[in-house]
């Protein structure tokens, strides 16, 4: 009997206790700390959504803030928008992330930056099939090559600080669709996949530097840009991205900086995002020997999770497609009237509208 007491003891306590002992001492980077009080907080596409909702937030925290964004009207309202909520004055850029050498111009007049927060963006759902490699280019060159442009013009200047003793960061705003590929987001997802790369790889260039790399994924937010996103997007693509509960900028802007101060590597927002997150865990750096637990712990289990996610994904796609189906049956077979509004949910084209129109005449 207390055999099986000792072993069922050992089973749950000692060895949980002896992995996390472990794991304390093996996880890389070390747990750091960032300031942002009186600090030089830099935020590109802050005159908008979620950076606007991080300019507000830094500068309520008592952070010196810079926003860089294209239009110069959008910057000036997000200047005194902040200004009136806080009473401080952030500086703003106008420059196109896509443009090295406006970049580069704006980083060294606003000067050495403490927290480089990529949050620019541009994002429009579209099956790959329908959208234009012109449009495909454009989202990666905004949403990765602008990311890369940053960091070369901001880096050198960062590393070479006054006070290396203080901790540095530099932030890059993913998506949830940068953990996963979700119908409609072929070009988004790549771009924001890119960005995990890129943040792998330069987190172990930089950390010798005293700079550490933080990655947000927020879900769907309620931004100026997701309004625009929703006028035309896919009946799919919405069905999948509502797996993750919507969120206000504010929300994501209060996660944002309580992952940058915690030194986090990957900053979920939602609750849908700490599973995804852990679910995809992969070899990225993790700080914290407590969530190095629980994602030792609860791999096996998140991976079934995953699997359910694509199980339901993958019935909501089939069930759309035979939906259609029906519809179109039953239009040619009736050659009865119908809607726009329903030709437009089941993405017949104009092409579609006439022919049919023709058979029914
Ligand atoms: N809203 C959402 O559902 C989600 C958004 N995200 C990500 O969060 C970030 C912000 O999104 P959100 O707030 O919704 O977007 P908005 O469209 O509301 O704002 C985008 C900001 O980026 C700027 N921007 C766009 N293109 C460029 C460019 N070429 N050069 C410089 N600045 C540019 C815009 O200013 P201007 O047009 O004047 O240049 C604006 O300030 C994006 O990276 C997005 O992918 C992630 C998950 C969900
Ligand atoms: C193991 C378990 C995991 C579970 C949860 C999975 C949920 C995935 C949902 C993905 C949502 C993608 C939203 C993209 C938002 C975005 O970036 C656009 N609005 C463009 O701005």
């Amino acid at each position: 009997m207390a055999d099986a007491y000792f072993s069922l003891f050992t089973l749950i306590v000692l060895i949980p206790l002896a992995l996390i002992a472990f794991l304390y001492f093996l996880v890389r980077p070390r747990p750091v700390k960032i300031p942002i009080k009186n600090r030089h907080v830099f935020i590109t596409g802050g005159s908008s959504g979620i950076g606007l909702a991080l300019a507000h937030h830094a500068a309520a925290q008592g952070a010196r803030v810079s926003i860089l964004a294209r239009s110069r009207n959008k910057l000036e309202e997000a200047r005194n928008a902040v200004r009136l909520a806080t009473g401080i004055d952030v500086s703003v850029f106008a420059a196109d992330v896509r443009d090295y050498d406006a970049v580069k111009r704006a980083v060294d007049e606003a000067g050495p930056i403490d927290v480089l927060l990529l949050n620019h963006g541009v994002f429009v759902a579209l099956e790959l099939e329908k959208q234009e490699l012109s449009e495909v280019k454009f989202t990666l060159d905004v949403n990765l090559m602008g990311s890369f442009n940053l960091i070369k013009a901001a880096l050198p200047a960062m590393r070479t600080r006054k006070d290396p003793q203080q901790p540095v960061s530099i932030a890059l705003v993913s998506s949830q669709a940068g953990q996963v590929g979700i119908y409609g987001y072929a070009a988004y997802s790549a771009s924001k996949f890119g960005l995990r790369g890129l943040a792998e790889a330069l987190q172990q260039e930089v950390i010798a530097d005293n700079i550490h790399v933080s990655l947000i994924f927020p879900p769907d937010t309620d931004t100026p840009g997701f309004a625009e996103e929703n006028k035309r997007k896919p009946e799919l693509t919405k069905i999948i991205a509502s797996s993750s509960g919507a969120m206000k900028p504010e929300e994501v802007a209060q996660k944002t900086f309580d992952g940058i101060k915690s030194g986090s590597f990957i900053i979920p927002c939602n609750l849908e995002g700490i599973a995804l997150s852990l679910a995809t865990a992969g070899l990225s750096p993790q700080r914290s020997f407590l969530m190095a637990t629980v994602e030792v712990l609860a791999a096996g289990i998140l991976r079934i999770a995953g699997l359910c996610f694509q199980w339901t994904w993958y019935t909501s796609i089939e069930k759309w497609h035979n939906q259609r189906k029906a519809f179109v049956e039953l239009m040619i077979s009736t050659s009865s009237r119908f809607t726009s509004k329903e030709l437009k949910h089941f993405e017949l084209g104009p092409c579609f509208r006439r022919l049919v129109a023709d058979i029914a005449t």
